[in-house]
């Protein structure tokens, strides 16, 4: 049933006082066992994403009553309701910026047994490098689709974002995507079945073929508007009875966190602040707390954590999936670059600049030969990249079809090699799964998705010494300044709109004799859900692609083969020291928020 009252905008004097702050100190309080999980709402241009966030903020008492007042009192000067929620997000958003938290916005609210970080990624072609970034921090993604006649449409069509949106959210790691067919209330629509099933049976097959599992697909009519099917469910779909947004939510199990491995902490961004630099970013696997010696690549500098806060909160211990700001002492800002990594001193992450992949090509006007150009993505990073071997074309059984293609197209699915103008820190997919994919991305589209089947040891800055910390003494990074025109990790909001300049490489595509290429070392302790998702290695066995643990893993339709043995040098086994998981490695102990 419908709650009247939560259509109605409340009143900022009626509405609980509940700031952020208070919202936290209501969870250490009453909820300390909550499991943390991230979200993040994507979909086309104004399909409704804000206005779902805001309402769900607004409902939930998250957003400030001084910022819910602002906006009322500029309802009319606005246009009315319909601006107020989408508004209410743009005010967190500026709060954001002001207190220099999460440039793709980040939120929180509660359900019964979990605390939600949102991220509302931006919905227009021009930021999709930010919802790359916002994606690959999140486990759930929710969808939001306009059934608004014609919008559906609009999105849908070649060039819409919804299907570069569902490719993503599948290569980027999500587990459990929701896909909520918005303006359920629009005077087109009237909650009406038959628009709702249209557009889940067409969106279905694209669905599939991305390689999301029905199983791991919910999908429900909503009203972000008006906020049914949002909070609370609504009478105006009496042929839908399945539970509201928020009941989906609690309802979804939590993904395994990986709490005894070695730290790797992606740097989504960075400030200063007192002196103090600060870094902000996801915890992938393993623990960080106050006093930890840790190392920071790819410019392998000596750090030490002086404290880990969630919002504005210090909390003794950041947890595997956790979205934290970390100080750290013995750097200065400067040198830090979004796509960084931090890591254990001794164990780090792999810096590179030359990766052996397994890559579909997605998108391709005509054909791809070697010395392609593009841009690679992989977690927080960005770097320009150049294709520079080509060494199979794999059929659809998976098998070798093509040793040495002159060229390839859409639709291949390929083993190539990438070579980026900086160093990147990776992991072959098998030991690192959120380290391991990638994404190609090229004039603004994507253009294909890939794992990292090898990694290249020269240019790898983890073979040489670490730096000692020196803050007074800024040293010379690999990576461009973070002020530089120059695509960097740090300085990429939006790929290069222009023709992009030839890839900064310093040798051949040829001369490659002398790269070693390390795989994932057989030897390599994985973690269960790792080892269940690494069938053997054998040159005609299918290895699929979807992203995500071994246990919602069935035949996917975007699938590879594993590399053939063609690697022009030798492939290192576990002698090389690389990142590896700790076998004792076991489920996520849920974290409580430590008092000030
Ligand atoms: N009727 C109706 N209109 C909606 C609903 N949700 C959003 N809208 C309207 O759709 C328009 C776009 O909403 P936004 O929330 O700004 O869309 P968005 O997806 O966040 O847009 P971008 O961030 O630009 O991608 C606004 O005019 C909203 O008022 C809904 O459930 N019903």
């Amino acid at each position: 049933m419908s709650d009247p009252k939560q259509q109605e905008f409340p009143d900022p004097d009626g509405s609980p006082d509940i700031d952020e702050e208070t919202f936290e100190e209501e969870v250490d309080d009453g909820s300390p066992q909550k499991t943390h999980s991230n979200i993040v709402f994507v979909g086309h241009v104004d399909s409704g994403k804000s206005t779902t966030c805001g309402r769900i903020l607004v409902d939930k008492g998250v957003v400030e009553k001084r910022a819910i007042g602002r906006v009322k009192q500029d309802e009319d000067a606005q246009g009315g309701e319909e601006f107020i929620y989408a508004q209410a997000l743009d005010e967190l958003e500026e709060e954001r910026r002001r207190s220099k938290t999460f440039e793709c916005g980040h939120s929180m609210f509660e359900t019964e047994t979990k605390l939600w970080n949102v991220i509302d990624a931006p919905g227009h072609r021009q930021f999709v490098p930010h919802m790359i970034g916002g994606t690959s921090q999140a486990e759930v993604a929710v969808l939001i689709i306009s059934a608004r006649k014609g919008e559906f449409e609009t999105g849908f069509e070649k060039d819409g974002q919804t299907r570069e949106h569902i490719v993503l959210t599948k290569t980027l790691g999500v587990t459990h995507l929701i896909v909520a067919i918005n303006k359920m209330d629009d005077e087109t629509v009237h909650w009406d079945q038959g628009r709702y099933t249209e557009i889940k049976d067409k969106l279905s097959p694209f669905l599939k073929q991305s390689g999301w599992r029905p199983a791991d697909v919910r999908w429900l009519p909503i009203s972000g508007l008006k906020g049914e099917n949002v909070l609370h469910r609504t009478d105006k779909s009496p042929w839908y009875n399945g539970p509201c947004l928020i009941e989906v939510l609690e309802s979804l199990t939590p993904p395994e966190r990986m709490v005894n491995a070695p730290p790797i902490f992606t740097i989504q961004e960075k400030y200063k602040e007192s002196g103090d630099s600060n870094i902000l970013g996801k915890l992938e696997v393993g623990t960080i707390k106050a006093g930890d010696e840790m190392l920071l690549m790819p410019i392998n500098k000596q750090v030490k954590v002086k404290a880990v806060k969630k919002g504005n909160r210090t909390i003794e211990m950041a947890q595997p999936g956790d979205q934290v700001t970390i100080t750290l002492t013995g750097i200065d800002e400067q040198e830090i670059s979004r796509g960084y990594v931090l890591c254990s001193r001794t164990n780090p992450i792999h810096a590179t600049n030359l990766i052996e992949a397994q890559f579909m090509i997605m998108e391709c006007k005509s054909v791809m030969t070697k010395g392609y150009e593009a841009v690679l993505h992989v977690h927080a990073a960005t770097a320009e990249c150049i294709m520079t071997q080509i060494s199979a074309v794999l059929d659809k059984q998976g098998k070798v079809a093509q040793k040495n293609p002159d060229f390839v197209k859409q639709g291949q699915t390929i083993i190539c090699r990438f070579k980026t103008d900086i160093p990147i820190c990776v992991e072959p997919f098998k030991v690192l799964q959120p380290c391991g994919r990638f994404v190609i991305r090229d004039e603004g589209r994507t253009i294909g998705i890939g794992k990292i089947i090898g990694i290249s040891v020269k240019g790898d800055t983890k073979a040489s010494a670490p730096q000692p910390s020196n803050a007074q003494k800024p040293q010379s990074s690999p990576s461009p300044q973070p002020d530089s025109n120059k695509p960097s990790p740090a300085s990429v909001s939006t790929e290069p709109p222009q023709p992009k300049a030839p890839a900064k490489v310093d040798d051949g595509l040829d001369d490659l004799s002398n790269f070693q290429m390390i795989s994932a070392p057989k030897q390599t302790a994985l973690p269960a859900a790792i080892k269940q998702s690494a069938p053997k290695q054998s040159s005609q066995q299918k290895i699929s692609i979807a992203f995500e643990p071994a246990q919602t893993q069935p035949a996917s339709t975007i699938s590879f083969t594993p590399a053939p043995q063609q690697q022009s040098g030798p492939i290192l086994n576990a002698s090389a020291k690389p990142f590896s998981m700790n076998p004792t490695a076991k489920a996520f102990v849920p974290f409580k928020i430590a008092k000030q």
